[in-house]
């Protein structure tokens, strides 16, 4: 049998993840070593027995075979949360590619130098009772007022209990008794005071709200609940609930129960939804068992959460992507919330999605994932249609007397026609009046992401798209219309080719704009407003929804930011001033992406008991996708984008898989990309017969970024494995090939994004 060789990392809980130590792995325990095994190594001078845990295997160990010592033996401690960690990690790099050393950085925090927040107390010092003695000494001291005005203090009988006395912090010695640091300090070098120090865990969450009874669960939620949890045979479990159906009240009822039985969850939010509102749902009901998460935390009080989770202080983490590994080795349950959120796909290498990772999580902890959204991706759906999640419905809003609001699509066409070169239709504007007159507050929505550089024409709402792949061109330098997907490339006309008009324009609209036209069209009524500028600051969000809840702005006006999540009882009206802007910003996911920002946006308006309108203001009234969502018909959305992702073979009817080549030498990178293309095809005929679709090469569509030039070819296939083996394929051809040192290669398995 031929010998194989273990990596061993040995310190991993201070996080130094990038040293290995190859290891051979004896024939006594061929079989009994596997990533994620906890052994006992000879480690450095004298082979003093240390631990570590394996988390690679070789035949070929990069080191010198002879010089290699073995292992001594496996710690029989399968449940080490570090061994399920790094299977996690080996995963997580065989399906996305990268290193093992990066999978393990993203399973595994590296631990920063973080100081310790260490917390200071005085008391009398019980071994010290002559004070008398100490008063005559320092009688003709300058400094005895102050010295004995500060003993006095602790010496006062409200002050000093039966057993001698209290501890007080700096700021509680300052509240009762006028005192300096330097006169403690003195007063504790001299023996009379003690200092006691001991460390505080940062917790980023404080009692904002007063804890909270649960609320009575409806029908539709109790019967959620429970099919959850009595449910043996699936482990995934999707829970569709319109927007304001009680989604978050079936999360905590769920882990109320998974914390009775001894277990622990995580509960996953995208990071722009992870309001203090939503946050503080789960304080109030779970108390200080919850830990929070987000990346606004500093990496103090990130390393904090993740020791006070090790340690087993917390049960429940809420936080984004990255919470999905907290190291509970009581893991219960998964919840993932708006599943079909674009954030929960890393944008970094590894390029993972938290929705199949927590997949395979709760798989190895015995544990259930509940993916929620009111508008699931279509991967999703189509699995839980297909049996492989279960479903669990529902349909109604929770909070009594609330209705889901009513729609009403503007063709922007049309205001145009009719002169209206404002950007609130008279509809819109009727509402908003209407609204403003009530005392009820507006949120107006504007989607800028991914519009850059889409022309459309201003007359008639055409759209320029590519003829080989029905997604929309961007303008390049030179004025010339490029598609990403394939490479088609035109120049700009000078008129619309529809209507003839010479008004093509890109959509510049942005929010601190809006606001301006706002205060023209409505003088006197108070905007707040939410974007990148205004969020830019910790907190500064908080401050801006709190403002809004607090009814000191009638109008919030945002990008995608406002749409998800929140709950404002007094909004009445929704206005999306341009629901287009997503739809065409060139990827195939344009359609699912616009549905569901206007369904989420749409849920905000008429959450209470007032009855709520929805203005869709839109160049394609048509289109199923505002269709569907002006109807809040998911069902018929997801049927007619099901048979567009079959057709066109786009996710998830395969899987896709996108290898972009960079360096800064643009003739390289094409000669590379080329080679790429031309060998993995050679590949894919002899493994996968006919079944492996090549698209590109071309340029990616930010084609040079700092100096870099990117190319980008996708590869799909019905089967991940066929994609994973073409990607270890060009991984393997990439260390031998000519350009290997200035061209590197990044994939990018099922992308969420364009390339
Ligand atoms: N059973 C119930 N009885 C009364 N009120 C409820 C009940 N369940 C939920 N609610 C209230 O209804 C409102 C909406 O609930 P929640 O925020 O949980 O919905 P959601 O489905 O998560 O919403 P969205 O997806 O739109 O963000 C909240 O104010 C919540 O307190
Ligand atoms: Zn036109
Ligand atoms: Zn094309």
């Amino acid at each position: 049998m031929p010998d194989v060789y273990a990596d061993v990392v040995v310190d991993i809980a201070a996080g130094n993840l990038d040293r290995v130590f190859a290891y051979k792995i004896p024939e006594r325990l061929a079989g009994q070593v596997d990533i994620g095994s906890q052994v006992m190594i000879p480690f450095g001078k004298g082979d003093r027995q240390i631990q570590g845990f394996v988390v690679n295997m070789t035949g070929q160990p990069d080191y010198d075979v002879n010089k290699i010592k073995e292992i001594s033996q496996v710690v029989n401690s399968e449940l080490a949360i570090e061994s399920q960690l790094i299977r996690l990690a080996w995963q997580i790099k065989k399906v996305y590619g990268g290193t093992m050393s990066q999978a393990l950085k993203t399973v595994i925090p590296v631990r920063r130098q973080v100081r310790a927040i260490v917390e200071r107390t005085y008391g009398l010092n019980p071994d010290h009772f002559a004070v008398s003695q100490y008063y005559e000494k320092i009688k003709n001291d300058k400094r005895y007022e102050a010295r004995k005005r500060l003993i006095d203090f602790f010496l006062a009988p409200a002050l000093s209990g039966e057993d001698g006395g209290v501890s007080l912090s700096m700021e509680d010695i300052k509240a009762g008794v006028k005192a300096s640091k330097t006169v403690v300090q003195a007063l504790v070098d001299e023996g009379i005071l003690v200092e006691q120090t001991f460390r505080r865990y940062r917790s980023p969450v404080k009692a904002y709200m007063p804890p909270e009874a649960a609320v009575v669960l409806n029908e539709e939620q109790q019967r959620a609940v429970d099919d959850i949890l009595n449910d043996t045979s699936h482990l995934v479990h999707l829970l569709f609930g319109v927007t304001g159906s009680g989604k978050t009240e079936v999360y905590m009822a769920l882990i109320a129960r998974i914390l009775e039985k001894g277990r622990q969850a995580i509960v996953l939010i995208p990071e722009i939804a992870l309001s203090l509102q939503t946050v503080s749902r789960f304080h109030a009901r779970f108390g200080d068992r919850v830990a929070v998460m987000n990346s606004r935390l500093s990496d103090g009080e990130k390393y904090d959460q993740y020791l006070r989770a090790k340690r087993g202080k917390v049960d429940i983490v809420v936080g984004p992507r990255s919470a999905l590994f907290m190291p509970f080795d009581r893991l219960g349950m998964i919840i993932v919330d708006e599943e079909h959120d674009g954030a929960y796909k890393s944008e970094n290498t590894p390029r993972y999605h938290a929705r199949d990772v927590a997949a395979w999580r709760v798989k190895m902890a015995g544990a259930k994932l509940v993916l929620g959204s009111a508008t699931p991706s279509v991967e999703s759906y189509g699995r839980a249609k297909a049996g492989i999640y279960s479903l669990h419905t529902l349909t109604s809003r929770a909070r009594s007397g609330s209705r889901l609001p009513q729609v009403s699509v503007v063709d922007l066409r049309e205001e145009f026609r009719r002169n209206n070169k404002g950007i609130f239709s008279g509809k819109l504007l009727k509402y908003m009046e209407e609204a403003l007159a009530r005392k009820e507050q507006i949120i107006l929505f504007l989607n800028r992401r991914g519009f850059a550089g889409f022309v459309s024409c201003r007359s008639c709402g055409y759209v320029f798209k590519c003829r080989h792949c029905d997604v929309s061109m961007t303008v390049h330098t030179g004025g010339m219309l490029k598609c990403h997907y394939c490479g088609w490339e035109q120049p700009l006309p000078k008129v619309c080719p529809q209507c003839g008009s010479p008004y093509i324009a890109g959509f510049g609209l942005g929010t601190q704009k809006v606001e301006q036209l706002i205060y023209q069209t409505l003088p006197g009524v108070k905007v707040l407003r939410l974007d990148r500028d205004t969020t830019a600051q910790k907190d500064s969000m908080e401050n801006i929804l709190e403002k809004f809840r607090r009814h000191e702005g009638d109008i919030l006006v945002g990008t995608q930011m406002i749409v998800k999540g929140h709950d404002f009882p007094n909004v009445t009206v929704v206005g999306v001033l341009a629901a287009d802007l997503s739809m065409f910003s060139n990827d195939y996911m344009a359609a699912e992406r616009t549905f569901q920002l206007l369904t989420q946006a749409a849920g905000r308006s008429g959450r209470d008991q007032k009855p709520g309108q929805v203005v869709i203001q839109t160049y394609n009234p048509e289109h199923y996708s505002i269709v569907c969502a002006s109807r809040q018909d998911y069902l018929s959305f997801y049927r007619q984008e099901i048979n567009y992702r079959a057709m066109m073979n786009y996710p998830p009817a395969v899987h896709m898989l996108v290898v972009l080549a960079l360096g800064r030498d643009e003739g390289k990178v094409g000669k590379q990309i080329h080679a790429l293309a031309a060998v993995v095809k050679d590949f894919a005929a002899k493994n996968h017969g006919g079944e492996m679709i090549l698209v590109g090469p071309s340029d990616a569509s930010i084609s040079k970024g700092k100096d870099v030039y990117r190319k980008v070819f996708y590869l799909k296939h019905k089967n991940y494995s066929a994609l994973i083996q073409a990607r270890e394929f060009l991984e393997k051809y990439m260390r031998t090939s000519e350009y290997s040192r200035e061209v590197s290669l990044q994939f990018d398995m099922d992308p969420m994004s364009v390339y």
